[in-house]
């Protein structure tokens, strides 16, 4: 199988990327079922990278309902090293418009239902998630942005996103909640994501494009999907040319990420002692240790 270092998760509205030339698409299954749909591999300026619509090409999966882990796990079996997702936001502060782009540093996390590790069954690791994003790769992702200079695109690096279950968009006094905990956006999808990025040593970034002002903002209307996916199309030229530069900048220079050595001191359970089931599903992620 072809090695690709550089995966690109594209969220709600980010179905393909019209800029990949040679494209395959790669089916693949996983120790935790199949991801959202098949990879689309291909090259970007050279460059070899995969594609993946999160909730399908199509939008067939909730936020809850996401193969998280077989997304991960995929990208994994390619080679992926760097993971940078793409995905909608609402802004939980004025100076956060729509249309603007925020490179978040950190997440907190209010999801109920989801599974959010690799681990257990036998297997117990702890990874640290102090700095959830990878510095490294954030860095590239906002002077890729800043060298752009795209007009009227404000970028605001750093900040808190909120992750929420959903699927129903927040009540006024959850919006209200979040932004007295100054977080600065609200997602449904990137805390699970980097997490079991993190679990699987791969750098993990977040291009956040930001759609609405949730529903805390008493000049603009409530978000709905049609606001989402009508702000999505108004930047999507620009965060495609956005990706496209970050590759280029990641290839040149590929930086050593905290997230690649995330499971020295992680593993509680002797290697030796543990069940040889779950050694094998979690092979990939393992094989470095064993
Ligand atoms: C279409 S509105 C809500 C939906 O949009 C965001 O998706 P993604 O993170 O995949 O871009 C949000 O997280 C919700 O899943
Ligand atoms: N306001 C919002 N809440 C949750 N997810 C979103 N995705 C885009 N806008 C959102």
């Amino acid at each position: 199988m072809t090695t690709v270092k550089i995966g690109i998760i594209g969220g709600s509205g980010l179905y393909k990327m019209d800029a990949l030339k040679d494209t395959r698409e790669v089916v693949l299954e996983t120790p935790f079922g199949s991801p959202s749909d098949a990879l689309i591999v291909g090259t970007l300026e050279g460059t070899p990278v995969a594609f993946l619509a999160r909730h399908g090409r199509n939008h067939q999966f909730l936020p809850t309902e996401l193969p998280y882990r077989a997304n991960i796990h995929a990208m994994k079996q390619l080679g992926v090293e760097y993971i940078i997702s793409a995905s909608a936001v609402g802004s939980l502060k004025e100076e956060v418009k729509p249309l603007d782009l925020v490179v978040p540093d950190q997440f907190i996390d209010r999801t109920k239902t989801r599974p959010s590790t690799f681990f257990g069954e036998g297997i117990v690791a702890h990874i640290a998630f102090g700095d959830p994003v990878c510095p490294e790769l954030a860095r590239i992702l906002g002077e890729s942005i800043e060298s752009l200079h795209l007009p009227d695109v404000t970028l605001h690096r750093g900040g808190t996103y909120i992750c929420m279950e959903g699927p129903a968009f927040s009540t006024k006094a959850e919006s209200n909640l979040y932004r007295s905990w100054d977080a600065t956006i609200i997602g449904m999808t990137n805390l699970t994501e980097a997490k079991l990025a993190r679990e699987a040593e791969i750098a993990y970034a977040t291009l956040a494009l930001v759609t609405d002002y949730d529903c805390w903002h008493p000049d603009h209307d409530h978000v709905t999907v049609e606001m989402v996916i009508e702000y999505l199309h108004r930047n999507a030229i620009s965060a495609q040319k956005v990706i496209q530069e970050t590759v280029r900048r990641l290839a040149e220079n590929p930086p050593v990420s905290i997230a690649h050595s995330a499971l020295k001191y992680a593993i509680l359970t002797p290697l030796e002692h543990a069940p040889a089931a779950t050694k094998e599903k979690l092979a990939l992620l393992l094989k470095k240790y064993l």
